[in-house]
């Protein structure tokens, strides 16, 4: 099992990547070029990094080629000369020591605040009230100076569909409502919105569940999504709450399409003080399977693999995907352990389809939901914990509340239904 590890410091975070313009609501999709395999290299156990290519074990859907050896970075320096290995400076040094210590929940609790920032809860979470409020602004508005009588519940369906909520969470939630008010005999408005927000809580705890983290060393997690949806910022955010535990992390470049897409995850790479596994060009499988190895043979805890932003209706795309998630499995058996799905929050409706296409393709284990510090459709969890137009209620690890680093948060059902409906708690944020 892991172990978080208490000696040492985990470095202090800095400021976040600059964001990527252009990129959120109009998604610029682009086709990927062919691209020709190339050969994975590994670093075998105990080697440096420096000049130990290994093209074994290649996975027999990777013809070979002239190996265009994957090049790791460290220093958020960019990419290094083609067919170079650059020596991490010491990049595992700071590793530090287990101690039996065998928490094995990546949760709040479990972290040690490295930064007054990352200390306050309450900032964070008022961000996400804020975001919400946008949504919590019809919904959580809906309970000032009114009688509690049908008018309420009318308006209350309308503000939850125009929230995303779906018309099965919609109406669950309000037929719980409406028998818990009745048996309740509940007649003043906030009580509405308490009882609302149990009812609400309840019906999200499906979706709520920790990033459990040490069952497999290392732990292999791909990342993959739509266009923009915060993929490549998700991985530094979640590299930084990682390293804030005391867990080594090694990062893959799998999106070897987009250039820039290689560089922003360098540059997090560098803030986190984590290794890049990169390659100019070429497959992204073979990224993956040599950070896989790489990742093992230096012992390290976890492996986020990014990958390439795609619409499920790119099919060559969602196949590229598929070859990506065989591949690591031929570098580790049991790998990849979480395969995780970015969504941008405010995607709407539209996020289920989305789920349900990359689970058909995939076998998700966990969505991250992004964006959630400025949306108006922040109903869209209650469709997905509903099982709406046929999606699975796939766990939500992480919730994205703007572009820092310490901006990513375990899922909570109280505190997201509690930020939706607004009301004097979520006011206070
Ligand atoms: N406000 C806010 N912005 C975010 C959040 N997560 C990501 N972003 C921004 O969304 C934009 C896209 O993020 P990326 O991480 O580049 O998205 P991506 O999915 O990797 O993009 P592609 O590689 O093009 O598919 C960037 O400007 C990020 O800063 C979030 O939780 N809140």
């Amino acid at each position: 099992m892991f172990s978080f590890f208490k000696r040492k410091k985990a470095p202090a975070p800095q400021e976040s990547v600059p964001a990527q313009s252009g990129i959120p609501g109009a998604p610029e999709v682009q086709d990927a070029p062919e691209v020709a395999p190339v050969a994975p290299t590994e670093l075998p156990p105990g080697a440096t990094a420096s000049g130990a290519v290994v093209p074994d074990a290649v996975p027999p859907e990777m013809p070979l080629r002239a190996a265009e050896p994957v090049s790791e970075f460290t220093d958020g320096a960019g990419p290094a000369p083609a067919g170079v290995l650059t020596q991490p400076p010491d990049a595992w040094s700071d590793r530090p020591d287990e101690t039996s210590d065998p928490l094995a929940r990546l949760d709040r609790s479990a972290k040690e605040p490295a930064s007054p920032e990352s200390a306050s809860t309450g900032s964070w979470l008022g961000r996400l009230r804020r975001g919400l409020s946008r949504t919590g602004q019809s919904l959580g508005g809906l309970f000032s100076g009114v009688k509690v009588d049908e008018t309420l519940f009318e308006e209350l369906e309308t503000a939850l569909i125009m929230a995303d909520a779906g018309v099965e969470a919609t109406e669950k939630l309000l037929a719980e409502l409406r028998a818990r008010v009745r048996r309740q005999r509940i007649e003043q408005p906030e009580a509405v919105r308490a009882a609302l927000r149990d009812i609400l809580t309840e019906h999200l705890k499906v979706l709520e569940k920790p990033f459990v983290v040490g069952e497999a060393a290392p732990m292999v997690v791909m990342i993959a999504g739509v266009n923009g949806a915060g993929k490549t910022t998700s991985i530094g955010k979640l590299a930084h709450a990682l390293r804030e535990r005391r867990a080594s992390v090694l990062l893959a470049a799998g999106d070897t399409f987009r250039a820039a897409a290689r560089e922003q995850l360098v540059a997090w790479g560098a803030r986190n003080g984590v290794t890049v596994i990169a390659q100019e060009g070429g497959d992204p499988a073979a990224v993956a399977f040599d950070a896989v190895n790489a990742g093992r043979a230096r012992s390290a805890d976890v492996v986020l693999v990014d990958t390439a932003g795609r619409l499920p209706t790119q099919l060559h795309l969602m196949e590229e995907l598929k070859k990506i998630k065989r591949v690591i499995g031929k570098a580790e058996a049991s790998a990849p352990h979480e395969v995780l799905l970015v969504v941008d929050g405010n995607t709407g409706q539209n996020a289920l389809a989305q789920i349900r296409a990359f689970d058909a393709a995939l076998g998700l284990t966990g969505l991250v939901v992004t964006k959630l510090d400025g949306t108006a459709k922040g109903g869209t969890l209650a469709a997905v914990a509903a099982g709406s137009q046929g999606v699975r209620p796939v766990p939500v690890y992480w919730i994205g509340v703007g572009e820092g680093m310490q901006d990513l948060q375990p899922f909570v059902a109280a505190e997201f239904a509690d930020a939706l409906l607004g009301g004097p708690e979520a006011a206070k944020g």
